[in-house]
């Protein structure tokens, strides 16, 4: 097996509804297409589009809203994209999602998240953690005498708000994020169209989510609106995603404030929101040893999945160093930026160094984020 493949990969910024298995995608469509809800060979060329625009991105969204305000849907979608994780040696995911209302069914953002966990309890191929232990707990999913040889992996929750919702909304995310912190549920996200809304409707509730203990990642600079960066950036929130249309003084408050950047580089591409993986900001930020964690975004979207991301970033960077050694340095480094307890780093950090002898990696960390 490859490298890129068998290596251990910590996974931090994946959207579940993004991160749908093209055969369920297609199969969903069909199926919503012969029951007359939509009209399967208007919408055929959405879903098999290679490049999309950042606006056919959402246009896809949108569709896949479509197929999937339904419990039984999501639980499936989630089990499929915790199994397609742990297939490639994701041993630490921490999903996003929207938690949506809708009316017409009987939805609420509480029933959604059932769904969902429901998802999460219905894995049975793989051992799964999501519930955080309790202290006095010491079980841990990677100990030696754990004794199966399955896959395993910890999963956690970030809830997301839609760049779409009001203040109330968002406000109601971040009350269901704390009622469900006992299932796993670590912090709140903010994603969506990066076209519409405004910084200030959900800033109450990130500050509320903040106060409460909930970690706090931000879309980023996905399109250039330098004010909203920089009110981001002034936030301080755990981690940022994208980080793309940064100006000189983006770039000199990110550094010396240290915030880790998810760096999603197949969806940048295929957004067309970079120009070629060569120009790439991933390799300044990784040659300054900037906390950087490679991840999918949407796997499902832009057919990536981790190990893919890897092999583009070693192939692409061969010449900054990126070989597999740093590789696996990069992937292991993600662990001190995750949002779990510290049982689970310390759990992940063991289980790193143990594989680092059977992968003939250095056991030495190059490079430590000094957070
Ligand atoms: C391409 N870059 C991106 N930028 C911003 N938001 C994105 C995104 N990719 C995904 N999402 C957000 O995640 C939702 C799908 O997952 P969930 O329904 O939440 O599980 C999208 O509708 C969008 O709001
Ligand atoms: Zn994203």
């Amino acid at each position: 097996m490859e490298w890129w493949v068998s290596m251990p990969k910590v996974e931090l910024h994946a959207h579940l509804n993004g991160s749908i298995r093209d055969s369920t995608l297609l199969e969903l469509t069909k199926a919503l297409g012969e029951k007359g809800v939509i009209n399967f060979s208007q919408v055929e060329h959405i879903i098999m589009k290679y490049n999309r625009s950042v606006k056919e991105v959402f246009q896809l969204f949108d569709l896949i809203r479509i197929l999937t305000t339904d419990h039984a849907i999501l639980t499936r979608i989630t089990r499929e994209v915790i199994e397609d994780f742990a297939s490639e040696n994701v041993v630490y995911l921490e999903l996003r999602t929207t938690p949506k209302r809708n009316d017409a069914i009987g939805m609420t953002k509480g029933s959604y998240f059932e769904a969902v966990l429901e998802g999460l309890r219905s894995v049975t191929s793989v051992d799964v953690n999501f519930i955080p232990h309790d202290k006095e707990d010491s079980r841990t999913l990677f100990s030696p005498n754990n004794g199966s040889s399955r896959k395993r992996i910890y999963v956690r929750l970030l809830l997301s708000i839609d760049r779409r919702e009001t203040t109330e909304a968002a406000m109601e995310t971040v009350k269901l994020a704390l009622e469900m912190k006992q299932f796993g549920v670590v912090g709140i996200d903010l994603s969506g169209n990066p076209l519409v809304g405004d910084w200030n409707t959900y800033l109450p509730a990130l500050k509320f989510a903040r106060n409460q203990g909930l970690y706090v990642s931000l879309h980023c600079g996905e399109i250039p609106n330098p004010k909203e960066i920089h009110q981001m950036l002034d936030f301080k929130p755990e981690r940022i995603g994208h980080a793309i249309c940064f100006e000189k003084e983006h770039w000199e408050i990110l550094k010396s404030s240290k915030i880790p950047v998810e760096i999603c580089l197949t969806s940048n591409i295929r957004t067309l929101t970079v120009r070629s993986i060569q120009v790439h900001h991933f390799v300044g930020l990784y040659k300054t040893k900037h906390p950087v964690v490679l991840c999918t975004d949407d796997s499902g979207v832009f057919s990536t999945c981790l190990s893919k991301e890897y092999k583009i970033a070693a192939d692409a960077f061969v010449f900054t160093g990126l070989g597999k050694r740093e590789s696996f340095e990069l992937s292991r480094n993600a662990v001190e930026l995750i949002f779990a307890e510290r049982q689970v780093k310390e759990d992940l950090t063991k289980y790193f160094d143990s594989v680092a002898k059977t992968m003939g990696v250095y056991k030495n960390k190059i490079h430590s984020y000094e957070l």
